[in-house]
């Protein structure tokens, strides 16, 4: 494996979205599964069916397909997903590409998530945006550590429909038996997690039962709906709680007169007059106008990118947040956080590490508290946090931090942690609350690079300036990516 650039923003959709026939925004999903339980298969199952493959991609399954077809004579519908892995090959790691199809009533984005090494981050980045988890079981094998993993990680990133796929169903005899009996275990599962929005499918992906077409004929026993049919039932995440949040990404002062701050709505709505707080700072003033890229605008909704004109002088930097003055974040030194450790060396007590959160990054040390155990469904007291634990933790800064509970705003709330030595990603994480103070945990204590040895003091300034310029990089790329835009676009 060749992975040396990581990309976290979004690839680039290959077709554009489906046309969105009713007035309604399209339900987001991800797939999670275990390695071989038919994932790909099932999203090209999905995007054949709906006819959302196009013709010269249609064309070149049936070709590498030939000779090289299943059992079944079918085609291997795993190969329109190949794109990513290609890639992969080239040395980029893609955490999440969303593909687009419809259905007669509805359209649809899907988050496909490649590679196994990396599963677990790769499932909280597309969790993080969805309404919906489809949560892939082999029939024959059942549920999985894994799929309590996927499941855990999903209703704490605020997913509240599952829908559960028996695949490979016509590898057990299409046996009803089974079927109920890994719909009740799942079933009890989700209810411990809060979810009791449960869909169990019996279904055959590579032959195409109950995905978009109906598998009556080798299963008249079930009578419930196939998979886009359940996907068509399904609710939108409700819209989020919170007041105007725009985190600044960037200053922008054309000339002597204009200053704008730039960004993505992340909650809320803005017009012109409306009262705002810009955070930290605390400073207070009136929005003067709406700018997008080629129009003033009356009003501005999440999801929206917007310039932003205030009536007075004020000091705004990139990683600011403008809030509307009845409605504001919290902020503070201290909060309380979910985390999934992502890579080897787990999450390191007392450690500095980067936090990033929407345009701001600041320095934190994290203090594991509880490891949730995936068999009992229980926190048990933790001090560190190995690889794919999820974990409770508090988070100490050493200046004002900002946020909003995950619940209330998941753009405002979700984090990830990255490590300055090497910096890789090696958590992410939601706000679930404030506290009211640092306790023991006073990140200042950590704050001992004045009386460091000349040298080592350069080091870390020097790794400092390194993590700040990946940190550019990485806003380039997600700037420019135009699927991210279109993706957010299309929420507002
Ligand atoms: N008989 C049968 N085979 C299936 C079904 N779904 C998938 N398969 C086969 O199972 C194997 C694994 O399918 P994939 O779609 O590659 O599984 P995946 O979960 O995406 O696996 P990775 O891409 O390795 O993560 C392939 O050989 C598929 O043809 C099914 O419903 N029935």
């Amino acid at each position: 494996m060749t992975a040396s650039v990581t990309v976290l923003a979004t690839a680039l959709p290959e077709a554009q979205p489906a046309p969105v026939t009713r007035d309604s925004r399209p339900l987001r999903l991800i797939t999670c599964g275990s390695v071989d339980d038919g994932k790909s298969t099932l999203i090209g199952r999905l995007l054949w069916d709906t006819k959302a493959v196009k013709e010269d991609q249609a064309a070149t399954l049936r070709r590498e397909s030939s000779g090289k077809q299943n059992d079944l004579g079918l085609p291997d519908f795993a190969l329109l997903l190949d794109g990513l892995q290609a890639e992969r090959e080239q040395g980029i790691t893609i955490d999440v590409a969303y593909r687009y199809f419809s259905s007669e009533k509805r359209s649809f984005i899907v988050a496909d998530t490649p590679g196994h090494e990396q599963y677990t981050r790769n499932m909280a980045t597309g969790a993080s945006t969805a309404d919906l988890a489809v949560l892939l079981v082999d029939a024959r094998a059942g549920l999985l550590e894994q799929t309590r993993r996927h499941a855990t990680i999903a209703s704490l990133m605020g997913i509240k429909q599952f829908v559960l796929a028996v695949n490979k169903i016509d590898l057990t005899n299409y046996d009803r038996a089974g079927f109920e009996a890994i719909s009740n275990e799942f079933r009890t599962l989700a209810l411990s997690l809060g979810v009791r929005q449960v869909t169990a499918i019996p279904m055959s992906a590579l032959k195409g039962e109950n995905v978009v077409y109906s598998g009556d004929a080798v299963m008249p026993w079930y009578d419930g709906p196939t998979l886009v049919e359940a996907l068509e039932l399904a609710t939108l995440r409700s819209a989020q709680t919170t007041g105007f949040r725009l985190p600044v990404q960037r200053v922008s002062r054309p000339g002597e007169s204009f200053r704008g701050y730039q960004g993505t709505v992340a909650g809320g709505a803005v017009k012109p007059g409306d009262g705002v707080a810009i955070l930290p700072s605390g400073q207070i003033a009136n929005v003067k106008q709406i700018v997008t890229f080629d129009l003033v605008r009356n009003a501005a909704v999440a999801g929206d990118a917007i310039t932003l004109v205030l009536d007075r002088q004020v000091d705004v930097s990139r990683g600011d947040m403008i809030v509307s003055l009845d409605s504001q974040p919290q902020t503070g030194l201290a909060f309380d956080a979910q985390i999934v450790a992502l890579q080897p060396d787990g999450i390191q007590p007392g450690k500095r590490y980067w936090l990033k959160s929407g345009s701001r990054r600041q320095r934190v040390v994290v203090q594991p508290v509880s490891q949730l155990d995936l068999k009992s469904g229980k926190w048990n007291h933790a001090d560190t946090l190995p690889m794919n634990a999820i974990g409770k933790v508090h988070l100490a800064f050493d200046e004002t931090a900002i946020f909003d509970p995950y619940e209330q705003n998941r753009a405002t709330g979700a984090f990830i942690l990255i490590d300055p030595d090497t910096n890789n990603t090696v958590a992410g994480g939601m706000v679930t609350a404030k506290r009211s103070d640092l306790g023991a945990l006073n990140a200042n204590d950590g704050r001992v690079i004045l009386s460091l040895p000349a040298d080592l003091a350069e080091q870390l300034m020097a790794t400092e300036l390194l993590a700040s310029r990946r940190d550019e990089v990485e806003t380039r790329r997600i700037t420019n990516a135009a699927a991210r835009d279109l993706f957010d676009g299309l929420d507002g």
